[in-house]
Protein backbone atom coordinates (compact mmCIF):
# COMPACT_ATOMS: atom_id res chain seq x y z
CA UNK A 1 0.00 0.00 0.00
CA UNK A 2 2.61 2.70 0.98
CA UNK A 3 5.51 2.38 -0.66
CA UNK A 4 8.96 4.33 -0.16
CA UNK A 5 11.71 4.03 -2.52
CA UNK A 6 15.25 5.03 -1.88
CA UNK A 7 14.34 8.39 -0.19
CA UNK A 8 16.40 11.01 1.00
CA UNK A 9 15.81 14.44 2.17
CA UNK A 10 18.55 16.92 3.13
CA UNK A 11 16.74 20.32 4.92
CA UNK A 12 18.10 23.62 3.81
CA UNK A 13 20.19 24.16 6.18
CA UNK A 14 22.35 21.44 5.09
CA UNK A 15 20.83 18.47 7.59
CA UNK A 16 21.27 15.47 6.00
CA UNK A 17 17.88 13.71 7.78
CA UNK A 18 17.57 10.50 5.57
CA UNK A 19 19.12 9.09 2.53
CA UNK A 20 18.47 5.79 1.15
CA UNK A 21 15.16 4.95 2.75
CA UNK A 22 13.45 2.30 1.56
CA UNK A 23 10.35 0.37 3.05
CA UNK A 24 7.33 -1.02 1.85
CA UNK A 25 4.27 -0.99 4.51
CA UNK A 26 1.06 -3.14 3.43
CA UNK A 27 -2.65 -2.54 3.68
CA UNK A 28 -3.34 -3.63 7.61
CA UNK A 29 0.03 -3.74 8.79
CA UNK A 30 1.45 -2.31 12.67
CA UNK A 31 4.87 -1.35 11.47
CA UNK A 32 7.23 -0.22 14.20
CA UNK A 33 9.71 1.88 13.19
CA UNK A 34 12.74 1.81 15.85
CA UNK A 35 15.67 4.14 16.23
CA UNK A 36 18.16 5.83 17.58
CA UNK A 37 17.63 9.84 18.72
CA UNK A 38 17.42 12.37 15.74
CA UNK A 39 17.99 8.93 12.75
CA UNK A 40 15.29 11.08 10.98
CA UNK A 41 12.05 8.88 12.01
CA UNK A 42 9.91 12.39 12.36
CA UNK A 43 11.21 13.41 9.17
CA UNK A 44 9.74 10.46 7.60
CA UNK A 45 6.41 10.33 9.01
CA UNK A 46 6.02 13.67 8.03
CA UNK A 47 7.51 12.82 4.03
CA UNK A 48 4.72 9.71 4.56
CA UNK A 49 2.02 12.31 5.41
CA UNK A 50 2.57 14.58 2.70
CA UNK A 51 4.27 17.60 4.90
CA UNK A 52 7.72 17.25 3.54
CA UNK A 53 8.89 16.68 0.04
CA UNK A 54 11.84 14.05 -0.61
CA UNK A 55 14.92 15.66 -2.07
CA UNK A 56 15.26 12.78 -4.02
CA UNK A 57 13.52 8.88 -4.34
CA UNK A 58 9.55 8.04 -4.63
CA UNK A 59 7.03 8.15 -1.74
CA UNK A 60 3.81 6.52 -3.10
CA UNK A 61 0.42 4.56 -1.37
CA UNK A 62 -0.52 7.53 0.76
CA UNK A 63 -1.38 10.43 -1.79
CA UNK A 64 -4.96 9.07 -2.11
CA UNK A 65 -5.31 7.69 1.50
CA UNK A 66 -7.04 9.56 4.76
CA UNK A 67 -4.08 10.31 6.96
CA UNK A 68 -4.07 10.50 10.95
CA UNK A 69 -1.46 12.01 12.87
CA UNK A 70 -0.74 11.90 16.43
CA UNK A 71 2.47 13.49 18.21
CA UNK A 72 5.02 13.18 20.74
CA UNK A 73 3.00 16.24 22.76
CA UNK A 74 -0.91 16.28 22.87
CA UNK A 75 -0.91 19.42 21.35
CA UNK A 76 -4.69 20.19 22.53
CA UNK A 77 -6.39 23.33 22.56
CA UNK A 78 -6.26 24.31 26.20
CA UNK A 79 -9.72 26.45 25.50
CA UNK A 80 -11.65 23.77 24.63
CA UNK A 81 -13.19 20.38 25.65
CA UNK A 82 -12.18 17.17 24.91
CA UNK A 83 -15.32 16.46 22.43
CA UNK A 84 -14.12 19.60 20.93
CA UNK A 85 -10.66 18.91 20.42
CA UNK A 86 -11.58 15.79 19.36
CA UNK A 87 -14.02 17.19 16.63
CA UNK A 88 -11.12 19.65 15.51
CA UNK A 89 -10.63 17.69 11.46
CA UNK A 90 -14.20 17.55 11.02
CA UNK A 91 -14.51 20.87 11.95
CA UNK A 92 -11.59 21.96 9.58
CA UNK A 93 -13.76 20.04 6.86
CA UNK A 94 -17.15 21.68 7.51
CA UNK A 95 -18.42 18.72 8.57
CA UNK A 96 -22.19 19.50 9.70
CA UNK A 97 -22.03 19.57 13.66
CA UNK A 98 -24.41 16.77 14.49
CA UNK A 99 -22.79 14.15 12.61
CA UNK A 100 -18.97 15.64 13.95
CA UNK A 101 -20.05 15.35 17.75
CA UNK A 102 -21.46 11.84 16.87
CA UNK A 103 -18.11 10.85 15.31
CA UNK A 104 -16.11 12.61 17.57
CA UNK A 105 -17.75 10.94 20.38
CA UNK A 106 -17.41 7.71 18.84
CA UNK A 107 -13.45 8.11 19.01
CA UNK A 108 -14.03 9.09 22.88
CA UNK A 109 -15.50 6.55 23.38
CA UNK A 110 -12.35 4.42 21.30
CA UNK A 111 -10.12 5.50 23.44
CA UNK A 112 -11.74 4.87 26.64
CA UNK A 113 -13.08 8.60 27.62
CA UNK A 114 -17.14 7.69 27.89
CA UNK A 115 -18.07 10.61 29.82
CA UNK A 116 -15.08 13.01 29.77
CA UNK A 117 -16.48 14.89 26.73
CA UNK A 118 -17.06 17.81 28.37
CA UNK A 119 -13.59 18.25 30.42
CA UNK A 120 -10.88 20.72 29.41
CA UNK A 121 -7.50 19.52 29.10
CA UNK A 122 -5.99 20.95 32.43
CA UNK A 123 -8.96 18.63 33.95
CA UNK A 124 -7.60 15.71 31.98
CA UNK A 125 -4.09 13.13 33.33
CA UNK A 126 -1.47 13.01 31.08
CA UNK A 127 -2.76 9.57 29.54
CA UNK A 128 -5.96 11.02 28.84
CA UNK A 129 -4.51 13.89 27.38
CA UNK A 130 -2.94 12.15 24.55
CA UNK A 131 -5.93 10.15 24.61
CA UNK A 132 -8.39 12.54 23.51
CA UNK A 133 -5.18 13.53 21.03
CA UNK A 134 -5.69 9.95 19.92
CA UNK A 135 -9.12 10.86 19.58
CA UNK A 136 -8.78 13.37 17.19
CA UNK A 137 -6.40 11.65 14.81
CA UNK A 138 -9.18 8.84 14.92
CA UNK A 139 -12.48 10.93 14.66
CA UNK A 140 -12.29 10.87 10.64
CA UNK A 141 -11.39 7.38 10.59
CA UNK A 142 -8.32 7.76 8.32
CA UNK A 143 -7.04 4.31 6.99
CA UNK A 144 -3.43 4.95 8.02
CA UNK A 145 -2.56 6.58 11.55
CA UNK A 146 1.42 7.60 12.12
CA UNK A 147 2.09 8.15 15.18
CA UNK A 148 5.55 9.70 16.31
CA UNK A 149 6.35 8.64 19.94
CA UNK A 150 3.17 9.12 21.01
CA UNK A 151 3.39 7.33 24.51
CA UNK A 152 7.10 8.60 25.18
CA UNK A 153 6.27 11.57 27.76
CA UNK A 154 4.04 8.65 29.78
CA UNK A 155 4.84 6.35 32.81
CA UNK A 156 4.89 2.70 32.30
CA UNK A 157 1.77 1.79 33.50
CA UNK A 158 -0.09 4.83 31.31
CA UNK A 159 1.94 4.21 28.51
CA UNK A 160 1.27 -0.11 28.78
CA UNK A 161 -2.98 0.67 29.05
CA UNK A 162 -2.41 3.08 26.00
CA UNK A 163 -0.13 0.02 23.97
CA UNK A 164 -3.35 -2.36 24.81
CA UNK A 165 -6.02 0.24 24.02
CA UNK A 166 -3.97 1.00 20.71
CA UNK A 167 -4.12 -2.61 19.55
CA UNK A 168 -7.52 -2.91 20.11
CA UNK A 169 -8.66 -0.01 17.98
CA UNK A 170 -6.43 -1.04 15.22
CA UNK A 171 -7.65 -4.62 15.59
CA UNK A 172 -11.18 -3.35 15.59
CA UNK A 173 -10.83 -0.51 12.69
CA UNK A 174 -8.66 -2.98 10.91
CA UNK A 175 -6.57 0.74 10.03
CA UNK A 176 -2.47 0.57 8.85
CA UNK A 177 -0.07 2.13 11.59
CA UNK A 178 3.31 3.00 11.45
CA UNK A 179 4.41 3.89 14.91
CA UNK A 180 7.73 5.36 15.95
CA UNK A 181 9.59 4.36 19.17
CA UNK A 182 12.88 4.45 21.02
CA UNK A 183 12.05 1.51 22.62
CA UNK A 184 12.48 -2.04 21.59
CA UNK A 185 10.15 -3.45 23.89
CA UNK A 186 7.14 -1.35 22.97
CA UNK A 187 7.86 -1.88 19.47
CA UNK A 188 7.99 -5.48 19.61
CA UNK A 189 4.70 -5.66 22.22
CA UNK A 190 3.02 -3.46 19.15
CA UNK A 191 4.00 -4.21 15.91
CA UNK A 192 3.55 -7.00 13.40
CA UNK A 193 6.70 -5.65 11.69
CA UNK A 194 9.82 -3.73 13.40
CA UNK A 195 12.10 -1.56 10.86
CA UNK A 196 14.89 -0.37 12.84
CA UNK A 197 16.83 2.50 11.30
CA UNK A 198 20.58 3.87 11.46
CA UNK A 199 21.99 6.85 12.84
CA UNK A 200 21.49 10.10 10.75
CA UNK A 201 21.28 10.26 7.89
CA UNK A 202 18.50 7.05 8.87
CA UNK A 203 17.56 4.49 6.99
CA UNK A 204 16.38 1.27 7.33
CA UNK A 205 18.46 -0.93 8.68
CA UNK A 206 16.88 -4.16 8.75
CA UNK A 207 13.30 -5.39 9.41
CA UNK A 208 12.08 -7.87 11.67
CA UNK A 209 8.36 -9.62 11.32
CA UNK A 210 7.00 -9.95 14.80
CA UNK A 211 5.53 -13.71 15.16
CA UNK A 212 3.96 -13.42 18.61
CA UNK A 213 0.44 -14.43 18.61
CA UNK A 214 -2.19 -11.35 17.91
CA UNK A 215 -3.93 -11.06 21.00
CA UNK A 216 -1.27 -9.37 23.64
CA UNK A 217 -1.61 -8.65 27.42
CA UNK A 218 0.57 -8.45 30.31
CA UNK A 219 1.15 -12.07 30.04
CA UNK A 220 3.29 -11.85 26.59
CA UNK A 221 5.39 -8.96 28.33
CA UNK A 222 6.81 -12.50 30.57
CA UNK A 223 6.86 -14.48 27.63
CA UNK A 224 10.13 -16.17 26.31
CA UNK A 225 9.63 -15.43 23.18
CA UNK A 226 8.54 -11.62 24.00
CA UNK A 227 12.16 -11.86 25.54
CA UNK A 228 13.75 -13.18 22.36
CA UNK A 229 12.69 -11.08 20.03
CA UNK A 230 13.37 -8.20 22.11
CA UNK A 231 16.95 -9.02 22.45
CA UNK A 232 17.52 -9.41 18.69
CA UNK A 233 15.83 -6.22 18.21
CA UNK A 234 18.50 -4.92 20.59
CA UNK A 235 20.54 -6.34 18.49
CA UNK A 236 19.68 -5.15 15.23
CA UNK A 237 19.51 -1.62 16.66
CA UNK A 238 23.06 -1.77 18.32
CA UNK A 239 24.22 -2.62 14.83
CA UNK A 240 22.74 -0.23 13.15
CA UNK A 241 23.71 2.45 15.09
CA UNK A 242 27.49 1.47 14.85
CA UNK A 243 26.75 1.43 10.65
N1 LIG B 1 12.82 21.59 9.79
C1 LIG B 1 14.09 21.20 9.98
N2 LIG B 1 15.12 21.93 9.51
C2 LIG B 1 16.39 21.53 9.71
N3 LIG B 1 16.76 20.41 10.33
C3 LIG B 1 15.78 19.63 10.81
C4 LIG B 1 14.39 19.97 10.66
N4 LIG B 1 13.65 19.01 11.25
C5 LIG B 1 14.53 18.11 11.73
N5 LIG B 1 15.80 18.47 11.47
C6 LIG B 1 17.02 17.71 11.79
O1 LIG B 1 16.95 16.49 11.10
C7 LIG B 1 17.43 15.41 11.90
C8 LIG B 1 16.34 14.35 12.02
O2 LIG B 1 15.26 14.88 12.80
P1 LIG B 1 13.97 14.03 13.17
O3 LIG B 1 13.14 14.89 14.06
O4 LIG B 1 13.36 13.51 11.94
O5 LIG B 1 14.63 12.83 13.97
P2 LIG B 1 14.00 11.80 15.00
O6 LIG B 1 14.62 10.49 14.72
O7 LIG B 1 12.53 11.86 14.97
O8 LIG B 1 14.55 12.37 16.36
P3 LIG B 1 14.05 12.09 17.86
O9 LIG B 1 14.06 10.63 18.02
O10 LIG B 1 15.10 12.80 18.68
O11 LIG B 1 12.69 12.73 17.96
C9 LIG B 1 17.83 16.03 13.23
O12 LIG B 1 19.22 16.24 13.25
C10 LIG B 1 17.08 17.36 13.27
O13 LIG B 1 17.81 18.32 14.00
Amino acid sequence: MLSLRDVALTYRNGVRALDGVSLDVADGAFVALLGPSGCGKSTLLRLIAGLEKPSRGSVSGAENTSVGFVFQDPTLMPWADALTNARLALDLAHMPRLEADARARDALHAVGLRGFETALPAELSGGMRMRVSLARALAPEPRLLLLDEPFAALDEITRFKLNDDLRTIWMQRKCTVLFVTHSVFESAYLATRVAVMTARPGRIASQRDVDLPASRSVATRTEPAYAALARALSGDLEQATAQ
